[in-house]
């Protein structure tokens, strides 16, 4: 395993084409004495057909970096690829199209239509595209997220874990070279939150999609192939078929020394992620 600092021998294994990745990802919000560097030279790639964690403590960059590799926001230098494709090289447009049917997303919220039924939802990206979902595709993805029996509820009708469920079986409709989930179980009891992750692992064991997810869970992240970690905005490690316990081991080297820690005040991410 690699120590923090020394970011430049973090490699993905070998051989393993990456779904996407930033290559020198720089980041900074606001200038002058305002300026914040959330990415500060961040090189990784994930690669397709597994389960990659993103995690770090609070303010690390996890969403930033989610966020510039998803094409939802913009680097401010270096490179962020889909793929083959270099997302800097699109203008609004084709980055709108390659949102719409090279990525999926699932967000803490949930972020369903209350007015589309749950059926519509899954299709809705397939639809916005103008593409006819294929029925038996369709159908299995139905039965995986366990909602056969929900299509035709309305999403205010559903407990949040079978929201979620939806918002998943909706990432992954239009077949997606990559799944970006931005806190995905961050608004569900752990029963549910448990019955999301596994969700996500089994679809991508099984079907060989690629699903990328932040997180501050040690629980979670331990669902994932591996897990990167960054830290003020650098890749610091990566740790492959990661358990909740050596994540959280892990996590816990980021923690202030004892001494420094009642100034540190609350809320860091490993402290948030080893209390949920
Ligand atoms: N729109 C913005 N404007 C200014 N600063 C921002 C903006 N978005 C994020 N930041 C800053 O960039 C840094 C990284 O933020 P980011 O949300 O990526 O971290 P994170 O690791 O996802 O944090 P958390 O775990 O708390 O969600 C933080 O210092 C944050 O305050």
């Amino acid at each position: 395993m690699t120590t923090a600092g020394d970011a430049s021998a973090i490699h993905a294994p070998a051989g393993q084409a990456d779904a996407a990745r930033v290559l020198h990802a720089v980041k900074v919000y606001g200038r002058g004495d305002t300026e914040v560097r959330a990415l500060d030279g961040v090189s990784v790639g994930f690669p397709a057909g597994r389960f990659t964690a993103v995690m770090g403590p609070s303010g690390s960059g996890k969403s930033t970096l989610l966020h510039c590799a998803a094409g939802l926001d913009t680097l401010t230098s270096g490179s962020a690829f889909v793929g083959g494709t270099d997302l800097s090289t699109l203008d609004d447009r084709r980055l709108t199209l390659l949102r719409r049917d090279r990525v999926g997303f699932v967000f803490q919220a949930f972020n369903l239509l209350p007015t589309l039924t749950v059926a519509e939802n899954i299709t809705l990206p397939l639809d916005l595209a103008g593409r006819t979902p294929d029925r038996d595709r369709f159908d299995r993805l139905v039965d995986t997220v366990g909602l056969r029996d929900r299509l035709h509820h309305r999403p205010g009708e559903l407990s949040g874990g079978q929201q979620q469920r939806v918002a998943v079986a909706r990432a992954f409709a239009g077949d997606p070279d990559v799944v970006f989930a931005d806190e995905p179980t961050g608004n569900l009891d752990s029963r549910s939150g448990e019955e999301v992750l596994r969700l996500l692992g089994r679809t991508v064991r099984e079907t060989g999609r690629t699903v990328v997810m932040v997180t501050h869970d040690p629980v979670a992240a331990g669902h994932a192939d591996e897990v990167v970690f960054l830290a003020d905005g650098r890749l610091v490690d990566r740790m492959a078929a990661p358990t909740a316990d050596r994540v959280l081991d892990r996590m816990k080297a980021f923690e202030p020394p004892a001494g420094d820690r009642a100034s540190a005040g609350p809320g860091t991410g490993a402290t948030r992620g080893a209390t949920r």
